[in-house]
């Protein structure tokens, strides 16, 4: 199936990244990716193979040596550092391992302070349905340190919704969650892609969590080895190329 601009959330083209020092490291070498609107995308790989700098590149947080990056129809290469800080605060949401939320507000201050750092007022409809699907109504008073780690990383990915983000960047989110609630927010993020068209794009090294996304990228060394659309875990663990050919042990996907 052939993509429209239209379609496209985000798209790398030709994009390389080097790290200096005196042995200089490639992350990133010729990367080219299209992530299409409204699905979920894992991407994939060895300790080292560039997931994090491509996330970070996707995202406008670090810039490509060469090649371009697009959100939408918008070349980020060319931006100032102004103009990349708006765009990651109005079109880009960020979800991490270690949830970063802020301990001193309470979850709604929390979901609500990316839309307060834009200086933008949230459509109130918008915001109850983000509360409402992430199912924290009853919380909304809490702080961060009264919560279990799968209800912080919920409020994480209202604060990420709250924006209406073209495209929601996941950095392992479910990696300092147990097996059940992992599979929680997994369900919690295929939802938002399924009933809101979100743009999800998720690093994990999790065969079980990709297998939630819609495709699975593969990178080793710095490039992209493997496409994959709709594997099951399984198909996902044998295709991982893990150091020392160490193979993911696979429980399967729950819900
Ligand atoms: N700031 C940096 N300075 C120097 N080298 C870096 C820097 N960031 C990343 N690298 C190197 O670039 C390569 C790709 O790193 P990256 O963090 O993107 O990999 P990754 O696939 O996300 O790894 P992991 O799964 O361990 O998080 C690695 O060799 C790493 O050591």
């Amino acid at each position: 199936m052939s993509l429209t601009p239209a379609d496209i959330a985000v798209g790398l083209d030709h994009v390389h990244k080097t790290y200096g020092g005196d042995q200089p490291v490639v992350a990133l070498d010729d990367v080219s990716v299209v992530f299409a609107r409204g699905t979920m995308t894992a991407v994939m790989g060895p300790s080292g193979s560039g997931k994090s700098t491509l996330l970070h590149c996707a995202a406008g947080l670090d810039r490509p040596d060469s090649g371009t990056v697009r959100i939408g129809p918008t070349d980020l290469s060319s931006m100032s550092e102004k103009r990349l800080t708006e765009l990651r605060r109005g079109r880009v949401g960020f979800v991490f391992q270690a949830f970063n939320l802020v301990g001193a507000l309470n979850v709604e201050q929390n979901i609500l302070l990316p839309s307060r750092l834009s200086g933008r007022r949230p459509d109130p409809a918008w915001v109850a349905e983000v509360i409402g699907r992430v199912g924290l109504g009853e919380r909304l008073r809490h702080r961060p340190s009264q919560l279990s780690g799968g209800q912080q990383q919920r409020v994480a990915i209202a604060r990420a919704l709250v924006t209406r983000p073209e495209v929601m960047f996941c950095d392992e989110p479910t990696g300092a969650l147990d097996t059940r609630t992992a599979a929680e927010v997994l369900a919690l993020l295929r939802s938002v892609v399924d009933r809101f068209g979100q743009t999800v794009v998720m690093v994990t090294h999790d065969p079980v969590a990709a297998s939630y996304a819609d495709r699975v990228t593969v990178l080793a060394d710095g490039r992209i080895v493997r496409d994959m659309a709709q594997p099951g875990a399984e198909r996902i663990a044998e295709h991982l190329a893990l150091p020392g050919g160490r193979r993911p042990s696979v429980a399967s996907r729950e819900g």
